[in-house]
Formats: structure tokens, C-alpha cells, sequence
């Protein structure tokens, strides 16, 4: 499968195109919505996420509620693109802009994106490295979800620590309830309120917080990806999806940056042969094993560095003067963390769909599901 995304973050709309999906899947609105309302939530977000609703129009490749096998086409519109239509016409006649960007701000994509691509009105580099892109990610990759769960496969994602703050780490599937219900994300509700504290005193200070982030899956099968070449490592086409999310500064699969400290006999998983088959009492490795998934849980975890823009601004320098200025202060998140879970747990959930698709082919549903269970039973019997 392959996708490509398109959009400006206050253009009239995010467009994108899915190719290689099979057909037969059931799909529609209420399959990508709720996640585009998700990605939307979480404490500490700013007034953008008050002025968009997010909903996806389909626009092809799916009739009457399924997959065709043709590409699907997206779109989410941009509400907030009415306020500045001037500013994003394409058409020319529109110089000197206005709101043009010119104080560069230091961890934002300014500085080097305006010497890369010739632009003095960093406005023209920001709008296209603007996380509102993940609103069309999300969008793909709750489809991509949408076909795990068809192969019973699940996925969750939850904050991990937030501005320092730590949630209680041991994840547990039937917290799953109150980690939706939370605007933090997550089960512990004495760390969010700790958590909120923090954000409220940052959005005072004109400061802004990062935080670490877990997505799980649970059910996936053995032998998603491959040892046999670099390209084809399940782990690192994971974390090259999880590190192409804005923001994302850091990836390991399981406890990995602990275990480099720990002696191996404490860190790997130790096999057994039970009840006629494989099992591990632990899951340290996280799931994967030399670029395939070994059938236990896969576990990542994320390092979602602060967010650039500060309203109490760090020196920059101005681009068209050269003087020492004050960074740009954009309308802005506090935090992004809960937010981010959501971006995170698809654009995994894509890496993983694709990798199914690879292994087990097919071009319908039905023939995924069941050269998918004949596998499985193959690793049992094995
Ligand atoms: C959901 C989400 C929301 C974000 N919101 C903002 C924001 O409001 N302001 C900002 O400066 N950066 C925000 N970012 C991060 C920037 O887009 C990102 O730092 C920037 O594009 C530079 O890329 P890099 O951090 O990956 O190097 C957000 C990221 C995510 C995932
Ligand atoms: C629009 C989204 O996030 C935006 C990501 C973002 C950035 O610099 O990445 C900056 C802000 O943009 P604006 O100045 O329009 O408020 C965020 O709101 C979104 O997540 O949908």
C-alpha cells in the first residue's frame, strides 16, 4: 500500500490518496471521524482545535459501505482557511503578504526550510510543516486500523509522562475506557491532574511542554517484516514512521534505552513449550525480534519533544533584516502529548496493515483473513 497526503495547514483542505487497499473492506465516515475528533482533544491544545471540526469526505474507492480495490481519495476541510483566503491564494498580486513570517523560530521548520527553498516569508515553509498534515495521516491510518481489526488485531496508545510528570507505566487493556475518557490520556487521574497543573502554569509562563508517548497492538501474528534485508525490518520502518511525526525526537521498541543498561540474561525472553506451543513469560523484546514480529505484544514508545513556538520567545534573528529579533509567536499548542497518541497509534497502525498486506497478499478482504489464519495455525502447529 502506498499514500501520499496534500495541504497547506491554512489551505482550503487535506487531501489524500490511498493505493493498494483490498477490496470488500467495510469502510465509511464513522470508520476515520471519531479519530479526527481524537487527535483534535487533549489538555493543552490551542484555539485552532476550537474553530475545525474534522470529518472526512470520501470521495473514492468506496461503494455502498466497502472497498472497491480502487485508490480511496480523503479530504478534511480546513475551517479556519475563511480567515485567510487572501493570505493562501495562489493566485499572484499578493505581495507583500500579509502575516508574513520573517523572526524565524528556533525548533520549527523555518530557518532551515526558507534557506532551503528560497522563501523570505517563512509563512511559506510553515504551512506545509504544521502538524495539521497529521489530521490527513490520522485519516489514512484509521482505515489502515479499521482492516487490523478485521484481522483481529487491536491497538491503544497513552501518555507515559507529560512535562516531567509520569503516569503510572504499566499499561493495562482494561484501562483502555478511561485512558479515552481522559484529556490526557491516561488511566492515572492523579498524574493528569498533576499534569494540568503543569500545562496551565506553561501557558502562563509563555512556555510549552513535551512528553513521552506508547502505542501497543495486541493480536498481531508472527513474521510481520523480515531479518532478510534492512528495508524490510518491521522495526525500522516503524520508527522511521513514528520519527516522520513533527515532533518526535526519539523511538524505542519496548524499554529499550533501560535495557542498554541492564545485563542480557535480565533483559531477554526466555521460550517455553507449553500446551503444545511457543510462549514467553515476558515480552521485554516489545514484540519484535529482528525485524519481525514474534506474535507477543508489540510496544513503542516515543519522545514528543516541547512545542517551538513559545509565547514567551527565544533571540532569533530576522531573515529580510538580519537583526536580532524575537522568534515568531503563532496562535499555538501548550502541549500536543494526548493529541499526538492518537497520530502516533495510526500512522503505526498503517506500518503494521502494510506489512500484513505484504505477508499475506490478497486482493479482497476475505482472501487476507484467510491466508491470515492459515499462518496462524501454521505457528501453532509448529
Ligand atoms: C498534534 C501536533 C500538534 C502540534 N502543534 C504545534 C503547535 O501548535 N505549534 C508548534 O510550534 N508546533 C506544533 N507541533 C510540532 C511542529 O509541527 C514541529 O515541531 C515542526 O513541524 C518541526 O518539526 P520537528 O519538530 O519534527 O523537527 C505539533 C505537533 C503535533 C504532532
Ligand atoms: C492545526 C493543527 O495544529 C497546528 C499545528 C501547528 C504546527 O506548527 O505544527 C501550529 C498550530 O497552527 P495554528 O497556528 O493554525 O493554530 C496548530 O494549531 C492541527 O493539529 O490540526
Amino acid at each position: 500500500m502506498r499514500f501520499l497526503t496534500a495541504g497547506e495547514s491554512h489551505g482550503p483542505q487535506l487531501t489524500a490518496i490511498i493505493e493498494g487497499l483490498p477490496s470488500q473492506l467495510p469502510l465509511g465516515k464513522d470508520d476515520i471521524d471519531p479519530w479526527l475528533r481524537k487527535r483534535q482533544g487533549g489538555y493543552g491544545r490551542g484555539r485552532r482545535m476550537v474553530i475545525e471540526t474534522d470529518e472526512a469526505q470520501i470521495l473514492s474507492g468506496v461503494r455502498a459501505g466497502r472497498t472497491t480495490g480502487a485508490p480511496v481519495t480523503l479530504v478534511i476541510a480546513n475551517k479556519d482557511h475563511r480567515n485567510w483566503t487572501e493570505i493562501m491564494s495562489p493566485e499572484p498580486g499578493n505581495e507583500p503578504r500579509k502575516k508574513a513570517l520573517t523572526d524565524a523560530r528556533p525548533g520549527h521548520a523555518d530557518l532551515a526550510g526558507g534557506i532551503k527553498y528560497r522563501h523570505k516569508d517563512l509563512r511559506d515553509v510553515l504551512e506545509r510543516a504544521s502538524a495539521r498534515e497529521t489530521a490527513a495521516r490520522v485519516a489514512v491510518g484509521s482505515i489502515a486500523l479499521k482492516l487490523l481489526s478485521e484481522l483481529g488485531v487491536q491497538g491503544a496508545n497513552h501518555v507515559v509522562s507529560l512535562g516531567g510528570i509520569e503516569a503510572q507505566s504499566t499499561f493495562d487493556w482494561n484501562a483502555l475506557e478511561a485512558i479515552e475518557d481522559s484529556d490526557l490520556r491516561t488511566a492515572d487521574a492523579d498524574a493528569a491532574a498533576r499534569m494540568r497543573e503543569r500545562i496551565d502554569q506553561a501557558k502562563k509562563d509563555g512556555d510549552t511542554l513535551g512528553g513521552i508517548l506508547e502505542v501497543r497492538f495486541r493480536g498481531l501474528p508472527v513474521g510481520l517484516g523480515s531479518h532478510v534485508h534492512s528495508d524490510r525490518k518491521l522495526d525500522g520502518r516503524i520508527a522511521g514512521a513514528v520519527m516522520s511525526v513533527q515532533a518526535m525526537k526519539g523511538v524505542e521498541i519496548g524499554h529499550a534505552f533501560e535495557q542498554a543498561r541492564t545485563p542480557g540474561s535480565r533483559v531477554h525472553d526466555a521460550v517455553y513449550y507449553q500446551g503444545g506451543t511457543y510462549a514467553r513469560e515476558s515480552n521485554r523484546a516489545g514484540g519484535l525480534e529482528a525485524g519481525m514480529t514474534n506474535g507477543e505484544e508489540l510496544i513503542v514508545r516515543v519522545a514528543m519533544k516541547p512545542i517551538a513556538t513559545l509565547m514567551t520567545p527565544l533571540p532569533t534573528v530576522n531573515v529580510v533584516t538580519h537583526e536580532a529579533s524575537d522568534a515568531a509567536r503563532e496562535r499555538s499548542d501548550t502541549t500536543a502529548v494526548p493529541a499526538a497518541g492518537i497520530v502516533l497509534q495510526t500512522v503505526v497502525g498503517w506500518v503494521l496493515a502494510d506489512a500484513m498486506l505484504e505477508k499475506f497478499g490478497g486482493d479482497t478482504l476475505g482472501e487476507l483473513q484467510e491466508r491470515l489464519k492459515a499462518a496462524q495455525q501454521y505457528a501453532r502447529d509448529y
